[in-house]
């Protein structure tokens, strides 16, 4: 039996279905949604969605089980304003900033839940925080949550306030560690290995420690000392990535922080 049984039965509209939207179906698809309870609606469908047996760009189903809106911020008002009113469905966004209040206002009555999800969903290996308004009960919150451990961990948050620290740390973290990957690379090369060379180094040490990270029952802070000879090669290169003023505490606090502030800003409607 399906996790999505009632879903399967009711149906569910995927509004934007671009990087994130198609992550998420993705997995979802995999996990037993079936193609055809699902209404896709997304004027520019990129062409891999198109013979898949999704309903696309068709008219919404009577009383669909949830709503997942995945549009850009920005351009969720002109998203809102092309849906009908929904009766008994379950509203869920996971756009940065947009707050609860947004979808209250937009379909009065609702539960809404509001989800801060990451692109390693479609691997099934995300991480997603979510909180819902007064009127999700807890058989909502099941539903979001049984949406989201399909395409990977699920955390619940209290108060939606952390949903923008959420999103500048796990939400936007996969850019932050694929650029760790870069930076990793290009120093290699300085260093005198190929470009291939350096980037499959430092791709595979990135997988590596952070399968590592989740599996072990270690804290990260005892992974790294069991990496860190006394006197050795690591706690040379240490010495200068963990300098309090010019390494990366000081610099990883203002790129969160400022990952932070533009979720709070989306949310008061900066474009
Ligand atoms: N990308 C990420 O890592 C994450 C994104 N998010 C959130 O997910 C949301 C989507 O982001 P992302 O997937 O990156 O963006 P994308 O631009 O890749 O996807 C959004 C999709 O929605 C389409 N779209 C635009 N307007 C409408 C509309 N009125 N009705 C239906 N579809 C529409 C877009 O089409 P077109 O391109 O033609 O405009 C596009 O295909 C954002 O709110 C973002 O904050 C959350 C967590 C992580
Ligand atoms: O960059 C963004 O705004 C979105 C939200 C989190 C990740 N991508």
């Amino acid at each position: 039996m399906s996790e999505f049984n009632d879903i399967n039965a009711r149906g569910l509209v995927l509004v934007g279905c671009g990087r994130m939207g198609g992550a998420m179906l993705k997995g979802w698809l995999a996990q037993g949604l079936q193609a055809g309870a699902v209404t896709v609606i997304d004027p520019k469908l990129a062409p891999e969605w198109q013979d898949k047996g999704l309903r696309v760009n068709a008219p919404l189903p009577e009383n669909p089980a949830v709503l997942v809106l995945a549009v850009k911020p920005q351009m969720m008002a002109d998203a809102l304003g092309e849906l009908p009113d929904l009766e008994d469905t379950l509203v869920v966004s996971v756009a940065a900033g947009t707050t609860i209040s947004t979808f209250e206002a937009a379909f009065p009555g609702a539960p809404v839940i509001r989800v801060m999800p990451n692109t390693p969903a479609a691997i099934g290996k995300g991480i997603s925080a979510l909180i819902g308004n007064d009127g999700a009960t807890a058989a909502h919150l099941d539903l979001a949550e049984t949406l989201m451990s399909a395409v990977g961990r699920v955390v619940r948050l209290d108060n939606e306030a952390q949903m923008d620290a959420v999103t500048g740390l796990s939400g936007s973290g996969p850019a932050y560690v694929f650029h760790l990957i870069e930076a990793l690379a290009r120093a290699g090369e300085a260093q005198g290995l190929s470009a291939d060379m350096a980037l499959e180094l430092a791709r595979m040490t990135v997988a590596g420690a952070g399968a590592l990270a989740v599996d072990a029952d270690e804290d990260p802070a005892v992974l790294r000392e069991n990496v860190t000879s006394p006197g050795g090669t690591t706690a040379a290169g240490l010495k200068v990535l963990m300098d309090e003023e010019t390494g990366l505490p000081p610099l990883i606090r203002r790129t969160v922080a400022a990952a932070t502030e533009r979720g709070r800003e989306l949310g008061k409607g900066a474009k």
